[in-house]
């Protein structure tokens, strides 16, 4: 009922220990609640309270998304029915709710045994709210339904109450009523949630294992890297083996987080803390490995460890050239905080040295090219995002390919491209216009349900490459903004694919190719040469622009010769007036690039290669 004692008593009796995280939609309220929390267990005063507590990027604060996981130790104390206080230790584990962090969430939630299910008591269940809950119960973790922002004048408590019971098998007299903002309900859930989350068991006299669930790299600490211990005990200036990198590492210090970093002499049996090992980088401390003692250590893992996969690719390239080794050195000071992030250099004929990045998804792509910008002053054009293929030659070779440039010549048997499950929540009035954009987009059809009489949930299978261009885009404006989706990768497919080159006065700018489905490579040819025959200024030539399937020519436009005189206006005039219009003109030469002979400027490679792909948070609403 109240806030306990912040003693950092180290081995707290597993009994005393509840490990839950909130999982929500985004923007349902996670953060908020979780600042409330701190403050009602008396982590954070009011005075140094600051929105969003655990959001601790400023990108994060900026965009009110969490993208890495934070977890917070939180003292509270409950009266039981004899009328005796008793003190438990609660850790919250604070999840990244988007969906191109799946692994890392599944991995926050593999850390708890109970999970608050948080939804927007204005909006309803979302598909984000379905995924979370389906990787909860996938974990075993009892679930505590929550109503949250029940202070909006919009909010529909009983509605939506319904809607989550009927969804979990509960009454919905047990759904809890709260609104992170006002602090209305919340002291009510954290008894629930010692009340109803089961307490951490372990073996404290096995050998120590511990699950690594984030990893953060600190400037000054080197990486940080946060665990819950299964078994036994981990205690600083002991060696530690991470058993998937096989090496052994001595904790240089052992604590926990409340709210800032507090060392303590060690973590116990389903305790959740941070652990520092000297370690530079955070791919030496992979989120989902199993730590263990390097002497007389445990043998078997904690789970199936897996390494993240890219799932998008997409070149970056410096806007001046000479920023190169900038962006070199930036790549490389993200990775060591980004274990999902790859990169390897790449050359493009027309736009110059650059980078070919491979990310979880698009978010991580947009936020990745924000901190190169906003962190490091960097100006950037990146390419448009492509997915994996496997393509299979008729002579047996195999290539995967994840630039189109890296399309193999010859003769090609099949191509293989990624598939994932999508789930789409709606009114159900749009399930037409939904469908109908499934189809367009080679969607198949899973499933439908009602979860209410107005409410429903569609499931597609669909090519990933679909998704990424502006799948969100076209799902908002069809449903006016109502539908929400989450998608996860289920395989590959076999597809009809081609690579479609667009060239400039028969030269291929490997810029603007494209790998897309047979059906759709007319209409990106047509769409790209006149997008090209807009941008493009005249030269004192003709400029054919087509687009290409291998040889053969798909659509085509031509810019018509003209001649640029720059001198034209100053006929008869003075010498230096000429030099100094020529100077002019060869400072507008050097934001030209150069095709073949056609100059091309660089704000058109710009435009053309924006394409309208939505990737942010608000194309999840
Ligand atoms: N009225 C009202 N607004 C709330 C409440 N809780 C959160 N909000 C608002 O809802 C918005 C989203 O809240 P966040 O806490 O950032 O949501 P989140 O789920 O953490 O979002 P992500 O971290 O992006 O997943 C913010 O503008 C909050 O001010 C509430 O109880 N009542």
């Amino acid at each position: 009922m109240t806030q306990g004692s912040l003693a950092h008593t180290t081995f707290t009796q597993p009994e005393r220990i509840r490990n839950f995280c909130i999982i929500a939609h985004i923007d349902h309220g996670k953060s908020t609640l979780a600042d409330r929390m701190l403050q009602l267990t008396g982590v954070v005063d009011s005075r140094s309270m600051r929105a969003q507590y655990l959001d601790r990027m400023d990108i994060e604060r900026e965009r009110g998304i969490t993208i890495k996981s934070q977890n917070v130790r939180l003292p509270w104390a409950v009266t039981n029915d004899a009328g005796v206080k008793e003190d438990f230790i609660l850790h919250l584990i604070d999840t990244p709710g988007h969906v191109d962090f799946t692994y890392e969430v599944s991995r926050s939630l593999a850390a708890c045994e109970g999970a608050v299910l948080l939804v927007d008591a204005a909006q309803g269940i979302e598909a984000q709210t379905l995924a979370n809950l389906y990787l909860a119960l996938e974990n075993n973790l009892t679930i505590i339904p929550v109503l949250n922002k029940i202070d909006l004048p919009a909010a529909q408590p009983e509605r939506y109450a319904a809607e989550l019971a009927h969804i979990i098998g509960c009454d919905p007299s047990e759904v809890l009523h709260v609104s992170g903002k006002t602090g209305q309900g919340v002291e009510a859930l954290l008894d629930r949630v010692v009340a109803n989350i089961p307490h951490p068991v372990g073996d404290s006299d096995a050998p120590a294992r511990a699950m690594i669930f984030d990893s953060v790299y600190d400037i000054y600490r080197g990486v940080i890297t946060y665990v819950r211990v299964v078994d036994g005990k981990i205690r600083p200036r002991e060696k530690i083996l991470m058993m998937s990198t096989k090496t052994t590492h001595e904790l240089l210090e052992v604590g926990v987080i409340s709210p800032e970093p507090v060392p303590t002499k060690g973590l116990g049996v389903g305790e959740v803390g941070y652990i520092i090992t000297g370690v530079k980088d955070v791919r030496q401390s992979r989120v989902g490995d199993t730590i263990t003692s390097s002497v007389n250590g445990a043998t078997e893992t904690l789970g199936a460890y897996q390494d993240p996969q890219p799932m998008v690719y997409s070149g970056l390239f410096p806007l001046d050239g000479s920023d190169f080794p900038l962006l070199r050195d930036a790549l490389d000071k993200l990775r060591l905080n980004d274990a999902a992030l790859t990169y390897e250099p790449e050359s493009s004929t027309a736009l110059g040295f650059g980078y070919r990045c491979g990310y979880l998804g698009l978010l991580h792509l947009e936020i990745t090219r924000d901190r190169l910008e906003r962190e490091f002053g960097l100006d950037l054009i990146s390419t448009a995002p492509s997915v994996v293929y496997r393509v299979t030659m008729d002579d047996g070779s195999e290539h995967v390919v994840t630039n189109p440039s890296d399309w193999p010549g010859g003769k090609i048997a099949h191509v293989h491209e990624p598939i994932v499950k999508c789930t789409i929540i709606s009114p159900s009035e749009y399930i037409g216009a939904i469908m109908e954009l499934c189809q367009t987009r080679r969607g198949t059809m899973g499933g439908m349900d009602y979860l209410s009489e107005t409410r429903v949930e569609l499931r597609y299978t669909m090519p990933l490459a679909e998704i990424i261009f502006d799948f969100f885009d076209a799902l908002k404006s069809r449903t006016r903004g109502y539908a929400s989706l989450d998608y996860e990768e289920i395989g590959t497919e076999e597809g009809d694919l081609v690579k479609v080159d667009i060239l400039l006065q028969g030269e291929p700018v490997d810029a603007f190719s494209a790998i897309v489905h047979k059906t759709n490579a007319y209409a990106y040819g047509v769409s790209m040469t006149e997008k090209l025959h807009k941008l493009i200024p005249r030269q004192q030539f003709e400029v054919p622009i087509q687009a290409a399937i291998g040889a053969r020519v798909i659509a085509r436009e031509s810019i018509r010769a003209m001649r640029k005189d720059v001198l034209a206006k100053c006929y008869g005039g003075d010498i230096s007036r000429k030099r100094k219009l020529l100077e002019k003109q060869k400072e507008g030469k050097k934001r030209m690039k150069m095709v073949g002979r056609v100059e091309v400027p660089q704000e058109a490679f710009i435009a053309a290669l924006s394409t309208d792909a939505p990737t942010g948070k608000e194309a999840k609403k």
